[in-house]
């Protein structure tokens, strides 16, 4: 029997879920893997587990509410105990390329609202080293040239270069976050140094966010055809607040 690409992510789904507890606040990602932990959350909710969630995005607001699954926000729950997201790539420092749906900034401010980041994943998504997959990058609509052409400046000085395109909906248009901002995928290829580039990104001004999560995820279920395979690069709990 084969298994698809949706068992796979299903089964890291489903690991992760073993990590949910009673009356805990749960970040919840966004994406094609997000979406089987959001259906098996719900099942649980409807089996009578309490948690309340924080959806990274109006795409999984609108499931977990199909899913019964009770929200707040982080104005009202500002400290979430843990967070379950997929991720577009993980390298073996369980540093990711994340924003393939377009979310990463409300993923990236919901991981870093949370004491732990399980990041849920078929074993294609895990690399030796970032920058197969396009990194995103959400940019003010204001100055989006400008800002476009100091990305391909600054990030040429560290040796990066690529084309970096204004990303397209399914429609045809230019797309648009949930934040009313565009994004630029950036094609670097090899990024050897994630925390220089994340670095220089974050000296832009019209970049609101980028998709390097870097000291955010704790642990990373990776499915693969023979189980799911726990990258613990460190131990979970991050004490609150503290990022390297
Ligand atoms: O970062 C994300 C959305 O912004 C997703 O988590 C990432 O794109 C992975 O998606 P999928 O599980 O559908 O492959």
């Amino acid at each position: 029997m084969t298994t698809s690409s949706e068992d796979l992510k299903r089964s890291a789904a489903l690991a992760a879920l073993d990590h949910v507890g009673e009356g805990m606040a749960l970040g919840i990602g966004t994406g094609s893997t997000a979406a089987h932990f959001v259906r098996a959350l719900g099942a649980r909710v409807r089996d009578g587990l309490g948690i309340v969630g924080v959806p990274t995005s109006e795409e999984t607001a609108r499931l977990c509410a199909a899913e019964g699954i009770p929200l707040t926000t982080l104005d009202d729950t500002p400290h979430l105990h843990l967070t379950v997201d997929g991720a577009d790539e993980i390298d073996p420092a369980l540093r990711l390329i994340k924003g393939g749906g377009g979310a990463l900034l409300r993923e990236k401010i919901v991981a870093a609202a949370s004491d732990r980041m399980i990041v849920i994943a078929d074993g294609s998504k895990a690399v030796p080293v970032l920058g197969t997959f396009p990194l995103p990058i959400e940019v003010n609509l204001f100055g989006l040239g400008a800002t476009l052409r100091e990305i391909g400046l600054l990030s040429a000085e560290l040796g990066l270069e690529g084309p970096i395109r204004r990303r397209l909906g399914r429609d045809g248009e230019p797309f648009v976050t949930d934040g009313g901002h565009a994004i630029l995928d950036a094609c670097f290829g090899r990024i050897p140094d994630p925390e220089a580039l994340a670095a220089t990104l974050n000296t832009i001004p019209g970049v609101v966010e980028h998709g390097l999560f870097i000291g955010l995820a704790t642990q990373a279920a990776i499915a693969r055809t023979d189980g799911v395979e726990w990258l613990p690069a460190r131990e979970a709990n991050r004490p609150h607040g503290a990022r390297p």
